[in-house]
């Protein structure tokens, strides 16, 4: 997949694509369909996904909290997965301020070449979102590429359609297997592993940590998880135990995923490792002292393990 982050790169031999245009924030099974989609679409042209950086609602409220749920380059990495074959993911300040007329014009037809352009039902588009679907079609008529309108993507009949912001409601109330069922995979918060205060070890509880700057923090507490090492010595697959939490009993900063790898013993600092989340346990509490803490996260890891085995 090349992907192609400025839309000064974007050289001839890109044009001619089918193009999905969306955030694709969690890349979840509605996401995957309108990929799909655009194969049938257009079968003999390459396969991209047109999106922009920083997402646009992070730019309409800086000041909100976080709420994505993937940083860009783990988007990349699972739509290169999914088989696609260019990622445009150009700056939404060129395009923000472009009428629905000068966006299909300037940026689908003459800087990108599309070919074909797929978009769900409720798209809209355009400075002040003026634009939607009939409209994009209209124009990509007048503009010479042809567009597909999906209807919304649900889980079965009868079902609400799967969006991002239901895959972030259910992780802000600790239900990881419902966002996995809408994600077709389990939520992950991936990364570099960063040093702490090195308390851990000394509890009996090594934990190697993920920084979540950037991203929504699912419901704090304690969960069963699966890890992926993704490099090094000890690349492969773990079960674990983790906290997402700010640590009341301690220093109480920012929120930091803390992954306690069973059978594991090793040095990850540096090391990518991915981790999902599977079923949430409890949360995150204050306890009266450090020996009351160890006996609860030995609970804890035995009902992570009990979960995890039953998989
Ligand atoms: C399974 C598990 C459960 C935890 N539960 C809590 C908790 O309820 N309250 C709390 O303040 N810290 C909790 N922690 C975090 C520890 O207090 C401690 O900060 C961490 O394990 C080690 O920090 P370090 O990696 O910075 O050394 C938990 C950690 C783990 C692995
Ligand atoms: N079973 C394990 N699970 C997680 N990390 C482990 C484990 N065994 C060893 N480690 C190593 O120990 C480090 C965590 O130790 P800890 O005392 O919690 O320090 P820190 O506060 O820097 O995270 C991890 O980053 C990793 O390199």
């Amino acid at each position: 997949m090349r992907r192609i982050r400025t839309i000064d790169d974007v050289l001839p031999s890109d044009r001619g694509a089918c193009a999905a245009i969306g955030n694709f924030d969690g890349v979840h099974l509605g996401h995957q369909a309108i990929l799909d989609r655009a194969r049938e679409a257009a079968p003999d042209a390459s396969r991209a996904v047109l999106t922009f950086e920083p997402h646009p609602r992070e730019v309409f409220a800086p000041e909100a909290p976080p709420f994505r749920l993937m940083r860009p380059d783990t988007r990349a990495h699972r739509l290169e997965k999914l088989g696609l074959d260019l990622l445009f993911e150009i700056e939404f300040d060129r395009v923000r301020g472009l009428s629905p007329e000068a966006f299909c014009a300037e940026i689908c037809a003459e800087t990108l070449g599309l070919t074909h352009a797929v978009v769900g039902e409720d798209f809209r588009f355009g400075k002040g979102r003026a634009g939607d679907a009939e409209t994009f079609a209209r124009l990509g008529e007048t503009n010479g590429f042809g567009v597909t309108i999906l209807p919304a993507f649900g889980l079965g009949e009868g079902s609400s359609r799967v969006s991002s912001s239901g895959v972030r409601a259910a992780l802000e109330e600790g239900r990881p297997r419902d966002a996995a069922a809408m994600l077709g995979h389990w939520h992950r918060v991936d990364g570099p592993v960063e040093h702490g205060d090195k308390r851990g070890r000394t509890l009996g509880y090594p934990t190697a940590n993920l920084g979540m700057e950037g991203l929504l923090l699912p419901k704090l507490g304690v969960y069963a998880v699966l890890v992926d090492i993704l490099d090094g010595p000890h690349a492969g697959s773990w079960q674990g135990v983790a906290s997402l939490g700010v640590r009341p009993m301690f220093d109480g900063g920012a929120a930091k995923l803390e992954t306690f790898l069973f059978d594991f013993d090793g040095d990850l600092y540096g090391t990518e490792i991915s981790v999902a989340l599977v079923e949430f346990l409890r949360p995150e509490e204050t306890f009266d002292g450090v020996e009351t803490l160890i006996a609860q996260m030995d609970r804890d890891k035995a009902g992570a393990r009990a979960v995890l085995e039953a998989l």
